[in-house]
């Protein structure tokens, strides 16, 4: 028997009333994500990869459709917190140190005092940042930073971690330091991990499945199943034909995606 996926989309579409008029952002979006993947989300701006995000964590309402959720609908499976969020921004509160920020989830859903500090440590040794919990957001960098959101939405160990270009903001050399370090982290929690980017090498070397999306309205062009290994990517591994190849695959949807925009 295989099991159910954990996120299971069908015919999910999404109609936005605006102003100027409706704004079909999703259009008859399937897709199964099985638990332990990772993936990524990659279209040109505007192709709905966000609002697809948001769907999940039932941060949006679908106008048609069927959605589930660790097989429940987005918005139980909200309420169950099944999942941690990590925005483009890290968005910590700069009265609150490190810790006081990552344990504000745990401070929210009423954990013990003592869990809390317990789950801190934990997760912040998970993201690389042992022995910043007393810093405040501004004394850290932007990638540490980053990492301290991650933190946040690992607190409450989540089976699904959603993460919205996360490291979009980052110069390359930073990013390729997080992208390394989330590979080990999944590999460690074994969390299912849907992730929003701009950047076809990040995709190609984190994911195990890569949805390409095309816009007008928001579709799934084709979804790719990466052969490269499931963790064992040095980050040299961008370098060798297979990595190019499945990166030459994400370059071609996206322009096929986009044909008739020429
Ligand atoms: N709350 C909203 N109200 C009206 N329209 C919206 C809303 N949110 C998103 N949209 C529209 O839906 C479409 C999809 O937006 P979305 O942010 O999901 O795209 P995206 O692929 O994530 O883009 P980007 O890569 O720029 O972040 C866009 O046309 C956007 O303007």
């Amino acid at each position: 028997m295989t099991a159910a996926p954990v996120i299971s989309a069908r015919g999910l579409d999404l109609t936005f009333e605006t102003n100027d008029g409706p704004v079909h952002a999703l259009k008859d979006i399937n897709l199964d994500i099985e638990r332990g993947e990772f993936v990524s989300f990659i279209g040109p701006s505007g192709c709905g990869k966000t609002t697809f995000l948001r769907c999940i964590a039932a941060l949006e309402t679908p106008t048609g459709g069927t959605l589930s959720v660790n097989g429940m609908s987005a918005e139980e499976a909200r309420k169950e917190r099944s999942y941690g969020y990590v925005f483009q921004a890290a968005g910590l509160y700069p009265w609150r140190t490190i810790a006081g920020n990552v344990r504000l989830p745990l401070e929210i859903m009423g954990f013990s005092k003592a869990e809390q500090v317990e789950r801190v440590e934990k997760v912040l040794s998970l993201v690389d940042l042992d022995g910043f919990g007393k810093k405040f957001p501004w004394q850290l960098s932007g990638g540490m930073q980053q990492r301290a959101s991650i933190a946040r939405a690992l607190a409450f160990d989540a089976d699904i971690l959603l993460m919205d270009e996360p490291f979009g903001a980052l110069d390359e050399i930073v990013r390729d330091k997080l992208n390394e370090e989330l590979l080990k982290l999944w590999e460690r929690t074994q969390k299912t991990i849907g992730f929003v980017t701009h950047s076809i090498p990040e995709a190609v070397y984190l994911s195990t499945k890569i949805v390409v999306m095309s816009p007008r309205p928001g579709q799934i062009y084709e979804v790719i199943d990466s052969p490269l290994p499931r963790f064992a990517r040095p980050l040299d591994i961008r370098d060798s034909e297979e990595f190019l190849q499945v990166a030459h695959r994400v370059r071609e949807g996206l322009r096929a995606g986009h044909a008739y925009d020429e």
